[in-house]
Parts: structure tokens; sequence; C-alpha cells
């Protein structure tokens, strides 16, 4: 087997690379290459492995003709246009805790920073002026938090800010009013918050309704003296804006370690009184450097190598404790999908996939996406499990999932049925042993098939005789029978052949075999 390549396009610690290797991938560092660059090489590579600098855009998508996976060390994906990535198969994948700590922290510094202002106290002390008496500050005790954003690093400030003796308050549609009692904070409305907090620090991703949160008209809600701390993303805050309350004094100060637009290299901001700022550092510990290499490298080759999946924003994760477990469903749900899209001429407006005894006890979602892959799989070869889901979406294929907990005939079935023009059509399978796949309902017809290889597919009349005509017809055709399974709905009434053969059965063949008498329908199939 050839071994999975992979480009670390960010500069990223040495851990990463050496872990590549051990785990069987051939790995390139190269780092500060223009997009236009990245296109031209992007195509050779299995795997990338970025930070915040490198962009990966459409366009680099579409020369990315073999990627299987982005892997983001770090947390913010804005970077990554994951619609264009999921369309085109690819996971995409991050490292959700590995540098909150560090950037939580840096929050933190940030505010001691502004409360103190110590980047202006040092520079004027190193300039000889020795100002003690222009530089005074505010306490942090007792004083208002605001929080935007209480999720991994949001919750870890409050943590601190609440050792620090502050009151926090927080903002975050998605914050259960339990997990604030837990975390100690007060959830409040963004209106209030902006209203009480005498800092305020952002920790939500960039998306379309926390981008400009911090639009004009909300600092212009601000409480007078607020000090401002961004160490999430650039676009969550009017930069114009906070410059003209800068001016007016309305804000006491800010601290930003993310802009709109980065590299950051001249703003307006700069040489602001009271404005203080770094270069994107929020990430930047040794140790979040290394959690996160490490982290990103043994995710995205156990996805390369293995197929595990930790941490993918675009599918769903298989634990390694789940992984074991789903791998049998996922073929099977992945061949009944096949099956299905292969007998089905149609156009299909829905699927249904009903699970039943002990499938049902196992995480759907990737049954689910199993099964349309194979069933879209007919339709376009690119189709995997990542793009499968947004494919049926964009196509306008209903997916609905039913779970039926009792056991029926099988201990564990997964069904598949799709709605038709000429009526439902459904096929099952189960497991033996718990690990082999196994059809055993093919339309409404009672079988046992393996669904493995080159297969035929045959609807006849069940008569005496017709076993022996395919019999001879595929010998006389140097075509070798594997295995054979026939099922029927009653003795003289239509007969279902499922036949795995060596090698593909030629057309001229089907023609043949579907010209034998009784015989209503032939199908080549492959799995
Ligand atoms: N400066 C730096 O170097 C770093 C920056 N970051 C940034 O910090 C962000 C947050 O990271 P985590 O806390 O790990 O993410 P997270 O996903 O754990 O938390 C984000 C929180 O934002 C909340 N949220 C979403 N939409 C919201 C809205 N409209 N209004 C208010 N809250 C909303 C979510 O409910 C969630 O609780 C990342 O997305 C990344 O952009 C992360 C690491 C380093
Ligand atoms: O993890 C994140 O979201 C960050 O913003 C860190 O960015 P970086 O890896 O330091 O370029």
């Amino acid at each position: 087997m050839t071994k999975p390549k992979v480009l670390i396009s960010d500069k990223m610690d040495p851990n990463a690379a050496r872990i590549f290797a051990e785990q069987g991938c051939d790995v390139d560092v190269i780092t500060g290459k223009t997009p236009e660059e990245l296109k031209a090489i992007i195509g050779q590579y299995d795997g990338l492995a970025i930070r915040s600098s490198t962009k990966v855009t459409k366009e680099i998508l579409d020369a990315a003709t073999n990627l299987k996976v982005i892997g983001r060390a770090g947390i913010g994906v804005d970077n990554v246009d994951i619609p264009a990535a999921s369309a085109q198969g690819v996971v995409v994948m991050n490292t959700p805790f590995g540098n909150s700590i560090t950037t939580a922290e840096h929050a933190i510094a940030l505010m001691f920073a502004l409360a103190r202002q110590l980047p202006e106290a040092d520079a004027s002390t190193q300039a000889g002026k020795w100002e003690k008496n222009r530089f005074m500050g505010v306490e942090v005790t007792g004083k208002t938090l605001g929080l935007i954003g209480a999720g991994n690093i949001g919750s870890i400030v409050a943590s601190r800010a609440l050792g620090l003796k502050m009151k926090v308050v927080a903002f975050d549609p998605f914050l259960t009013p339990d997990r604030a009692v837990e975390m100690g904070v007060e959830k409040v409305e963004l209106d209030q918050l902006l209203a009480r907090a005498d800092f305020i620090t952002l920790h939500t991703p960039l998306t379309d309704q926390t981008r400009n949160i911090l639009s004009r008209e909300n600092l212009a809600r601000t409480k007078k003296g607020v000090r401002i701390i961004n160490c999430a993303r650039g676009g969550l805050i009017d930069e114009a804006a906070l410059k003209e309350g800068l001016d007016s004094g309305h804000i006491a100060g800010a601290a930003l370690d993310v802009f709109q637009t980065e590299p950051a290299k001249d703003s307006p901001l700069f040489g602001t009184p009271n404005f203080i700022c770094t270069p994107h550092l929020g990430a930047s510990t040794t140790e979040a450097q290394v959690n996160v290499a490490l982290q990103v490298a043994e995710q995205m080759a156990d996805y390369l190598v293995n197929g595990g999946v930790t941490n993918a924003l675009n599918m769903p994760s298989l634990s390694a404790e789940e992984a074991p477990k789903l791998k049998p469903y996922m073929a099977l749900a992945e061949k009944l999908g096949s099956l299905v899209g292969q007998l089905t001429r149609d156009s299909v407006p829905r699927i249904s996939i009903h699970t039943e005894g002990a499938a049902t006890e196992l995480n759907q979602k990737p049954i689910v996406a199993a099964v349309l892959a194979g069933f879209l799989r007919v339709q376009s070869d690119t189709v995997n499990m990542v793009n499968a889901p947004f494919l049926a979406k964009e196509r306008g294929l209903e997916v609905r999932e039913v779970k039926t907990e009792r056991e029926g005939d099988y201990h564990t079935l997964v069904r598949v049925s799709v709605k038709t023009e000429a009526g439902e059509r459904s096929v099952a399978g189960t497991l033996f042993s718990n690990a082999e796949p196994r059809l055993v309902q093919l339309l409404g017809i009672k079988v046992e098939a393996e669904l493995a290889g080159h297969m035929m597919y045959i609807v006849n009349e069940d008569a005496p005789g017709f076993i022996g005509r395919i019999g001879t017809l595929l010998g006389e055709n140097g075509i070798n029978i594997g295995t054979f399974n026939l099922g029927r709905r009653a003795a003289g009434g239509e007969a279902v052949l499922l036949l795995s053969v060596d090698s593909a059965v030629p057309e001229a063949v089907l023609k043949q075999a579907c010209a034998l008498p009784g015989v209503k329908t032939v199908k080549a199939l492959s799995f």
C-alpha cells in the first residue's frame, strides 16, 4: 500500500511531523507558500495540516484532487471553506481543547495589561522617563467581566476571573441555566452585558451570527470606561468604531490579539492611547503548540491509515470505543444503500433508514451517513460519508430515521427503504457473529446473501429448470459462479436469485439471461 502523503503548510511544532512519520505517512513541511504556490502542489497530498495562516479556499480545494483530510492544529476553522470541503468529501478536523487554557490565559494577561497600562508603562520606563504619576490603573477585584461566548475558552476565562474575585456575566444563547450555575456566572442578554460590564472579553467563533457582534451600535451601548479584550477573531468587532470609542474616551482601553485582516501590519488603531495588541499569539505557548501538533497529527494519521474519525467538523466522530462496534454496521449500511441505489432507476424523493434491536443502541449518524454514501455512490463515485448527507440535502432527498428497540426475527437489523414512483422498495440486512454483513430481505423476499464483488440479480417466475439454464449460460460464457442465493414469495410465485460471480458479467450475457423463459429482470451489481 502506498503511504498517505501529508503537507504541513503552517509553522507547527516538530512533533507533528514526527508523529506523521511514525504512523506511516510521508510528510512534507512547506510553510509560507502563496495561494498560487499552494494550488500548484496541493494535488499530491492526501492530508493538509494547517494553523490560521493557510486559507483553504474553494479554489485550493478544487486543485486538491487527492485530499482526504484537513487538520487544524488549533480551534478556529474560519480559514477553511467547510461547505466546499464537505461537498468534495474532505474531512475537516480541529483540536478543540489543546490550546484553550493558553488562550484563556492570554485574555487574562491582556485584561491585566489594560487595567495597569503595562505596555505603555514599560515603554515609558525603558525610555528613562519614570512617569510614576502618569499611569493610574484600576483593580479588577469586584469588577464585572462580561463574557461573550461561554464555551471551552470562555469558561476557563470565567473560572480564572472568579478566582480574581470578579463578577462574571455571560452572554451565550447556547449556555444552559444549569451550566451557568455550574460555572458560577450570571447568564444575561447581550444588552444587559453591554450595560453592566467593566471589562468585556470575546470567546465566540466567527460565524454569520457573531460577525460584528460588537458593532458601532453595540459599542455605543457599553458602560463608559469599559475595557475590551478580543482573543477570538478579528471580525467580531467594528475596528473603526472601536478607534472612535477610544479616541472619545468612552472606551477606556482595548486589547486585540486578532484583527479583521491578518497579518495586521497597518491599522488605524496602531498608536491610539490605551490600545494594546499582540500578533495572534493567543495559542502561542510551548505547551499548547505541542498539544495541538501531537493531536492533529495523531487524528489525521488515524483517519488516513485506519479510517478513525475524531473531532471532525463535517462528519460524525467515531470514538475509539464506538469504532469497533460501528464499523461492521457501517459496512452493512453502505452495502444496503448501494444495493437500493443499484436496484432503483427512478428518482427517489425519500429514503428511510430503520434500525431494529441491537443496532438501535448505537450512534445512528454514521449508519445513516454510510447508507447515503452507498446509495448516492451509484450517481457519483466521489461520494463518501462526509459529503453524502450534504449531497442528499442538495438533491432534495428527504432522509428519515426510525428506530424499533425490540428485536424482530434478528437480534439486529438495518432496513433501507426508498420511495419511488413504483412504490416503496426495501432491503434489510443483519450482522452474523456481530461482524459479517448479510442481506436478509430483498424487496420483501427472504434471502440470505453476502453482498460482495460482482453479483447478478435476477427476478424470475419460480419454475423448474431455470437454475440449470442460468448455470449453463454463465458457464458457456466462462463466468464462474461463487455463491448462489435464492428466495421466493411463494412456491411457483416470483423468485429472486442473487449470484456472486468471479468476474463482471458482460452486457451481452445479461441480455441473453434476460431472454431466458420466465425471466423478468436481470441486473449486474457490484460491491
Ligand atoms: N487568539 C487565538 O490564538 C485563539 C482564538 N481562538 C478563537 O476562540 C474561539 C472560541 O474557542 P472555544 O471557546 O474553544 O470554542 P467553543 O466552541 O468551545 O465556544 C464558543 C462559544 O461561543 C458560543 N456562541 C456561538 N454563537 C454565539 C453567539 N451568536 N453569541 C454568543 N455566543 C455564541 C457557543 O455557544 C460556544 O459556547 C474559537 O472559535 C477561535 O476562533 C481559539 C484559540 C486560539
Ligand atoms: O486555535 C485557534 O483558533 C487560533 O486562533 C490559534 O491560531 P494559530 O494556530 O496560532 O495561528
